[in-house]
């Protein structure tokens, strides 16, 4: 493992291009978070622009939140894009096990190697097939419950899994590490993960897959608890959250990341 400010500032120092096919609920905090991190997002998702956006964007993300067959179409086809062009590409398959619409589209989607997959523990649970007490944008399982999960899915596509939560677990399928930073009022405000996302997709088009993906998780999660420190709840949080993560330096990202590697 590199020290992970080296991956936030080689991110800082390009700040990427990057497409996101994300939410309704999300698009905005999405944006501000990435932002304030050093990124340039583009929500970008219309079905007749959305595979030539990824041709030139460094980086796309697609997120499942807020469905429908126009959208589910657009995101296939801007996944398929960055496929094609090598670009780097991040799924959030948000309340994936909900319906068998979001089921079906979960496999569609794997089925073209995300990069990095993130979610929370039940969303990754159902992805890979498995029994999970989720069933909304919330997560209903511990993060240890979807190890083996996020194994079987890095091994399926060859890319990362990311499962957040209280400890976040990172495996490429051989690798695996786990990021021990955040607080407990980041569930409290939504969209967050979601917004995580977004970060993570940032952060993987300047360094190693693995490396870069613990990297951007550590960030987030310190920036929360620094927010966490000086707010006292979800509504002053967010913009404290907001200027934690744009004056989080490489000596206090590596400083305060908790990562433990295996
Ligand atoms: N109990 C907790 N303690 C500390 N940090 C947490 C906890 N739960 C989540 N986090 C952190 O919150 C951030 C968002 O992850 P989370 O797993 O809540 O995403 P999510 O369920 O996909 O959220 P959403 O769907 O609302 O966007 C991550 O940085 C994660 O580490
Ligand atoms: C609340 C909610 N509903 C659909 S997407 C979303 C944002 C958190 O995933
Ligand atoms: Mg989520």
């Amino acid at each position: 493992m590199t020290d992970p400010s080296r991956s936030l500032l080689a991110m800082r120092t390009t700040a990427p291009l990057i497409q996101n096919i994300t939410n309704y609920v999300a698009m905005n905090i999405a944006a501000n978070v990435m932002l304030a991190g050093g990124a340039s997002p583009a929500m970008v998702h219309a079905k007749e622009e959305a595979s030539e956006f990824a041709g030139l964007a460094q980086g796309l993300t697609v997120n499942i939140g807020t469905l429908d067959a126009e959208w589910a179409e657009c995101m296939v086809l801007a996944a398929r894009a960055a496929q094609d062009h090598g670009t780097p590409w991040v799924l959030d398959p948000v309340a994936v096990g909900a319906t068998g619409m979001r089921r079906a589209l979960g496999q569609r989607l794997l089925a073209l190697k995300p990069t990095v997959i993130r979610g929370n523990a039940s969303e990754i649970l159902a992805l890979a097939g498995a029994d999970t007490r989720g069933r909304g944008a919330d997560a209903a399982d511990g993060v240890e419950a979807a190890e083996q999960a996020a194994h079987a899915l890095a091994t399926q596509t060859g890319g990362v899994v990311a499962v957040t939560g209280a400890i976040d677990f990172v495996t490429d399928g051989t690798r695996t590490a786990r990021v021990a930073n955040g607080d407990p009022i980041m569930t409290r405000v939504t969209a967050l993960g979601c917004a995580l996302t977004g970060v993570v997709g940032a952060f993987i088009t300047s360094g190693p897959i693995f490396d870069s993906t613990v990297a951007a998780l550590a960030y987030y999660g310190l920036a929360g608890e620094v927010a966490a420190k000086t707010t006292q709840g979800p509504g002053s949080f967010q913009p404290a959250f907001l200027d934690a993560l744009y004056a989080m330096t490489g000596p206090d990202l590596d400083e305060g990341a908790r990562i433990s590697t295996t």
